[in-house]
């Protein structure tokens, strides 16, 4: 049973985190420090822990799981600190760093199995950072990445995953070197190519005085993520580094390859660059969390009457079936539409088409 849990950092992250867990079980107390005194006063003050600590390492031999929610630099020099504190007999550490690779290889390293470490990484957040954005419902439906290693066990991650069921995420484990592929291509990469159209429109600033005020629409659209704090992501380059030069160089390619087509005007060319472009982004899933697909969602046929979304969550009530979210995402002429359904776990959407079956002939149907 987790009964005390310790975070280190309190901003939007550890604070959302902090949020989620009170808010779903309220009896688990939590123990906060910040460096930054505002940040872990806020955070008592909406009621996000119960205690503040003073220290970095203040007694910990009764703390049952820690969660160093720092920039990822500092949860690395912590991960060294904690060697040498006194911990309590299989407490669980676990992070929240956007990059994997370098602090679990670090937690590894000097925890070396004795301390079981389970490295995380809830793939929702904001360009906002501090306390005072963090919020309970931050990763609902959102990917939240684990990247345990050999030294934990099935329970432990359990007994994680169990913490962070109030987060409402879609809880998924990889090594730790996919996770730092996929989030360099999904995440890290666009956050540098947002930055760079940002010096783009600068630099043409003196030039043409109106550029900020006609800088509206898209180009705000794409550029929303270079508002994002220049130190987390420095230090999120500095870990990602090997996949992140590999990306500079096919990005400076496919740069090339447009550039082509323009320089030769090959119309057919410059069409499907931007229709192949679309046609994948088109089929990115819609309004997700986080930049990753969710890999439990259920389509249902529904007559489009009111009253469809409480007839269906009422069947899967009935038989105990925990849903995450519901939506409408398409009328079909008018007469019927398709509901989404999304689950935590690939059993309960099985759980869910034997449900409808059972209380509806309405189809269901896996995309
Ligand atoms: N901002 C985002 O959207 C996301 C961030 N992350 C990761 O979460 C972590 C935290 O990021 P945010 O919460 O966004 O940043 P934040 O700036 O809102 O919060 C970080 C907190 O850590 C505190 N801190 C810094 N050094 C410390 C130390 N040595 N000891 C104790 N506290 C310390 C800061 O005072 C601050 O309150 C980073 O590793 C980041 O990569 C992960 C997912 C999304
Ligand atoms: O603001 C946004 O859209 C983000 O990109 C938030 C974000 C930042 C860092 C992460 O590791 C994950 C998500």
């Amino acid at each position: 049973m987790t009964e005390k849990i310790y975070i280190i950092g309190l901003g939007l992250i550890g604070g959302s985190i902090a949020l989620s867990i009170k808010q779903r079980n309220p009896s688990v107390h939590i123990l906060g420090y910040d460096i930054n005194n505002d940040q872990v006063n806020l955070a008592k003050k909406i009621g996000a822990i119960d205690e503040i600590s003073t220290e970095l390492f203040p007694y910990l031999a009764d703390i049952d799981m820690i969660f160093i929610s720092t920039p990822v630099q500092q949860t690395i020099q912590i991960i060294e600190q904690l060697q040498a504190v006194e911990l309590k007999q299989g407490v669980i550490i676990t992070d929240v760093g956007s990059t994997k690779a370098k602090i679990v290889e670090t937690a590894n390293r000097y925890l070396n199995g004795r301390i079981k470490f389970i490295g995380g990484h809830p793939m929702a957040g904001s360009h906002k950072s501090g306390i005072l954005a963090a919020k309970p419902h931050l990763f609902e439906n959102a990917f939240y990445i684990l990247t345990p290693s050999e030294y934990v066990t099935t329970e432990d991650v359990n007994k994680l995953k169990t913490v962070l069921a109030g987060t409402k995420a879609n809880i998924i484990e990889m090594t730790p070197e996919e996770h730092d592929k996929v989030t360099g291509v999904i995440s890290h990469f666009p956050h540098i190519v947002a930055a760079s159209l940002v010096y783009q429109a600068e630099n043409y600033e003196e030039q043409f005085p109106l550029m900020k005020r006609l800088a509206a629409g898209g180009f705000r659209d794409i550029t929303r993520i270079a508002s994002s704090n220049p130190a987390m992501w420095r230090d999120i380059l500095l870990h990602n580094k090997e996949p992140l030069l590999q990306l500079f160089n096919e990005w400076i390619l496919e740069m090339e390859r447009i550039k082509q087509f323009v320089k030769d005007e090959n119309s057919d060319q410059l069409f499907n660059y931007f229709a192949n472009a679309k046609q994948y982004r088109d089929g990115l899933p819609e309004k997700q969390k986080g930049a990753i697909p969710s890999f439990y969602d259920l389509f249902v046929d529904v007559p489009d009457y009111p009253g469809i979304i409480s007839e269906i969550t009422g069947y899967l009530a009935k038989e105990e079936i925990s849903l995450t979210n519901i939506r409408i995402i398409e009328t079909r002429e008018e007469i019927y539409g398709v509901l989404r359904l999304s689950f935590q776990t690939e059993s309960d959407r099985e759980a869910a088409i034997a449900c409808i079956a059972k209380y509806s002939d309405y189809d269901t149907f896996i995309i």
